[in-house]
């Protein structure tokens, strides 16, 4: 019984190879926006627009706290779920937290014609990736038992690196 939960900044493919991942395991996968977004009924843009960012980040915990109850999962966070420590002490006391770490220029290149994310409808994105990865990175690190290099090879190559990595990880979430 694992929680696999993916963590890493927006664009490091933490939907596409969770996705994978939780299909080759045969386990149900949760992506935590698009779980956000089915509950709300409304885009994960409108929510930043109508509560702001605090707004979304309560509602990302609330999410976070009901998918690391499941004991067969894999959940694919939002880039910015690290950056509250209560989700980090959930993440880490749950689940098994891998670390998809994408350089910023991969980072952009691949979100840059994506209008979904809100917080890169900015006039330097390309900067705003880089401050972002600066502030976040030794965050994801605090909370990974499993960093994976992601910003060469397609999702299915990430994912047996995963899968690979995975074996030498010795670790027992607590059950809730
Ligand atoms: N390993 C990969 N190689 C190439 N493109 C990728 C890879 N992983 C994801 N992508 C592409 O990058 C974009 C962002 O991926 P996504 O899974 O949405 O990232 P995240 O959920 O971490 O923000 C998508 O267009 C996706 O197809
Ligand atoms: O990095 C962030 O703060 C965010 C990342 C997004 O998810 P992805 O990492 O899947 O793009 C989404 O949760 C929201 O736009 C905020
Ligand atoms: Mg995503």
């Amino acid at each position: 019984m694992t929680c696999l939960i993916l963590i890493g900044m927006m664009g490091a493919g933490k939907t596409t190879v969770g996705k994978e991942l939780a299909r080759r395991r045969n386990v149900r996968f949760a992506d935590c926006d698009h779980e956000i977004v089915a509950r709300t009924g409304v885009s994960v843009p409108t929510i930043f627009e109508i509560e702001g960012e605090t707004g979304f980040r309560r509602r990302e915990t609330l999410m976070m706290d009901e998918l690391t109850r499941e004991p067969d999962i894999v959940i694919a966070t939002g880039g910015g779920v690290v950056t509250t420590p209560e989700n980090r002490d959930l993440m880490r006391e749950r689940g098994v937290v891998i670390y998809l770490n994408v350089p910023p220029q991969v980072l952009f290149e691949r979100t840059r014609h994506d209008r979904n994310r809100p917080l890169l409808q900015v006039e330097n994105p390309r900067q705003r990736i880089e401050e972002l990865y600066l502030a976040r990175d030794p965050l994801y690190r605090e909370v990974a038992d499993l960093i994976v290099e992601g910003g060469r090879g397609n999702p299915g190559a990430m994912v047996r690196m995963i899968e690979n990595a995975l074996q030498k990880v010795k670790k027992t979430p607590c059950v809730r």
